[in-house]
């Protein structure tokens, strides 16, 4: 390459590199993951290294951070604050130790402070007389912004120093930062109330020290952790980095418990790698390790360069954020039949390992992020949490982007997809038509508190659909000793036993079989309560969604889930299979006797003296009866208090029942119910 279109590229990565530092320190809003970030850097500085004579004072290379915002009133320190050099690799890293040994003059002994490399935004603390005066954020270095009342909100900063033996002044440096923990609750609650969701917790930190308005920062799950003392002229309180650290945590501040010393560039390198190690397990995002010369005399003579010291380098941990490429979007049916979209990437290194599957949740989340397929994205896999999509990189979307479609139909049985008004998340309609749902409804059917089907586990239930015996649960009823016998870990006597508990498992309630059908937020309760409001499948099955409605607890959404369920000719076929097969519970008629209003529709009107209209209502469902909200033909009683209206008149011109509050005492005395 001849000199002019390198140095065209000099040029344009100077301007890329401007932009995202603005994007990135000014506006906590970065618009490329810092992997994408380092790689122009490098190159930038490779350029400049083959050629000094480019070299310009405004270029990347030579600054720290960016001009602090206008917003903030600002601060100017004392002692610049810095960067750091990185290295990303072993042999770099023992380039760094030789050029350290080789600039110090000889008889040294050279000791490694090594820490933990936080990720989160660089903070100056101030205090006078052991109390806290200021804060302030790193800016360019040279001018920050005063974020005193913000970092007062933050409990791990002390406002005054323990101790006594502490410096008039002192400058104590260290990084805030959001736990990974905080980080997800705060995403979790932007995200339901469609409010800013960040893109990791750097961001979050930043964006949340940050604020004009101290008591939005109040809320903030943030933290500090300090690695440093801003050195004063003159004063020599303690000859190591790392007696500083230990005073820092005498005097009340938080240090990292990682802190570590070594005297060796070796021991350097194991203890990178046994952090690398462990990094998933930590409680916050750490991107690399810092390496510090610890005696101050040897950092005295290593000095600085314009943006950086000579004696600390990062050693950076292999990126948890990625940039690559969406190629397509597929959907999968989980076990509660919820669809979701998963993004199919250009395969990638994130997070150490290769990632080419990575979560988009659901469609609110892919409309948050405004994706489309062949889109640039970033991808981050932090922690042991699955990857996902966090940002587009619109700069990049080619031309050739399309919209993901959301499915109509379910990809495993194609069944009708639903989306509940209000929720974000699609589900299949199928029920027990769909093998997504299927081992999971067959598991739901035989547990404990629905047909209780002693010895049904979820292993064995597994077992017998993919060796093809059942494919719903009306199959169960089809096996027998011999089928099931001869499988693995079976036996005869296991073999016996489950048929047995399967024949014991017909006989059984209308409201345990309910409740194994797994209709959709039909629980117990509900089962319940629909089991006596209509006494018999039939009735149940037939009913519309205004008469469910008038269920004891059903409401619009649960009452089409459930006129869904029995809509479906599928489930209906199964349902007639359960009980041709035997499954039998006791009939309305026997419920009858036990319910003396079973079947009975009941209207409760006017004020009542000895009761609340609500108590009563209790009262008379505890007999059977279903108490309805209108009068109708249908209405067997209406019982009406004092200054009763418009419902006593309907049941006067349709000659239904009326009694009184008297009369209503009387029904309850008679049933043996006590009020
Ligand atoms: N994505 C983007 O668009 C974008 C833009 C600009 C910068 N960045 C990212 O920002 C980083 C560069 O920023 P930088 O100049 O702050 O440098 P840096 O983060 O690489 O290193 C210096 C900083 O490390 C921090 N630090 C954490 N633990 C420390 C410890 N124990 N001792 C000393 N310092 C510690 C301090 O805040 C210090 O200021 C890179 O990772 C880069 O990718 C990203
Ligand atoms: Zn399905």
């Amino acid at each position: 390459m001849s000199d002019s279109p390198l140095r065209e590229r000099l040029m344009a990565l100077r301007d890329q590199l401007h932009h995202h530092s603005y994007q990135y320190y000014v506006l906590d809003a970065p618009l490329i993951p810092d992997a994408e970030y380092d790689r122009l850097f490098n190159e930038l500085l490779a350029i400049e290294t083959t050629h000094p004579d480019w070299l310009a004072p405004d270029s990347p290379s030579q600054r720290v951070g960016a001009a602090p915002l206008p917003s903030f009133s600002q601060v100017r320190h004392e002692t610049p604050m810095l960067s750091l050099d990185n290295v990303f690799s072993e042999q770099e890293l023992l380039d760094f130790d030789r050029r350290v040994k080789s600039r110090l003059d000889d008889g040294f002994t050279l000791n490694y402070a090594c820490e933990p490399k936080l990720d989160g935004i660089a903070v100056s603390l101030l205090y006078v007389d052991g109390v806290l005066v200021r804060g302030a954020t790193r800016g360019d270095g040279q001018i920050g912004e005063d974020i005193t009342q913000n970092v007062k909100t933050i409990s791990s900063i002390p406002l005054r120093l323990r101790g006594s033996d502490w410096p008039d002044d002192l400058e104590v440096r260290g990084e805030i930062y959001m736990p990974r923990a905080g980080f997800e609750r705060i995403n979790a609650v932007a995200r339901e109330s469609d409010a800013k969701v960040f893109v990791n917790p750097r961001n979050a930190a930043a964006g949340s020290l940050r604020q004009l308005d101290s008591r939005i920062t109040a809320k903030r799950p943030l933290e500090m952790s300090c690695y440093g003392i801003a050195q004063q002229d003159g004063d020599a309180l303690f000859t190591s980095h790392s007696e500083g650290l230990q005073r820092l945590r005498e005097w009340g501040f938080l240090v990292s418990p990682e802190l570590q010393v070594v005297d060796s560039i070796e021991g350097c390198v194991s203890y990178y790698h046994a952090l690398l190690q462990r990094r998933d397990s930590l409680a916050y995002d750490i991107d690399g390790i810092v390496f510090k010369v610890d005696s101050l005399a040897l950092q005295a003579q290593l000095g600085f360069v314009s943006r950086a010291p000579r004696w600390a380098i990062a050693h950076k941990f292999p990126a948890q954020e990625e940039i690559t490429v969406l190629r397509d979007v597929e959907f999968q049916v989980g076990r509660t039949g919820a669809v979701t979209p998963v993004a199919k990437l250009e395969p990638v290194f994130v997070g150490g390992v290769t990632v080419s599957n990575a979560s988009l949740h659901n469609f609110d989340e892919i409309e948050r992020l405004g994706v489309m397929i062949g889109d640039a994205v970033v991808v981050r896999r932090a922690g042991d949490v699955i990857p996902k999509v966090v940002q587009v990189v619109l700069e990049r979307r080619p031309d050739t982007a399309s919209a993901i479609i959301a499915p109509k139909y379910c990809p495993v049985c194609d069944s009708p997809l639903e989306r509940a008004p209000g929720e974000a998340v699609l589900r299949c309609s199928g029920g027990l038509v769909c093998g997504a749902q299927r081992k999971e409804a067959i598991k739901h059917f035989a547990s404990r508190k629905a047909m209780d089907i002693d010895g049904l586990g979820d292993k064995l239930v597994e077992q017998f659909v993919d060796a093809g015996l059942i494919e719903t649960v009306a199959d169960l009823y089809l096996l027998t000793v011999e089928k099931i016998a001869n499988l693995e870990r079976m036996g005869q006597k296991s073999a016996d036993n489950l048929i047995a508990a399967l024949e014991k498992s017909r006989a059984t309630t209308l409201q345990r079989f309910l409740y194994s059908l797994g209709i959709r937020e039909v629980g117990e309760a509900t089962a319940l309560n629909l089991a006596r409001h209509f006494g018999g499948l039939p009735e149940l099955m037939a009913a519309p969604e205004e008469q469910l409605i008038e269920v004891e607890d059903v409401g619009p959404i649960v009452a089409s889930h459930i006129h869904a369920f029995f809509a479906s000719e599928f489930n209906r076929v199964v349902v007639r299979q359960l009980s041709e097969r035997g499954v039998h519970w006791p009939s309305a008629q026997k419920l009858d006797g036990e319910q003396p209003l079973a079947g009975q529709t009941w209207v409760l009107t006017g004020n009542l003296e000895t009761m609340t209209r609500s108590d009563a209502k209790e009262k008379l469902q505890a007999l059977g009866a279903k108490v309805a909200s209108s009068v109708s033909a249908k209405t067997d009683c209406v019982a009406a208090g004092t200054s009763a209206g418009s419902k006593l008149a309907k049941a006067e011109a349709l000659g239904v029942k009326v009694i009184d509050e008297q009369g209503l005492l009387a029904v309850f005395a008679s049933t043996g119910s006590s009020i």
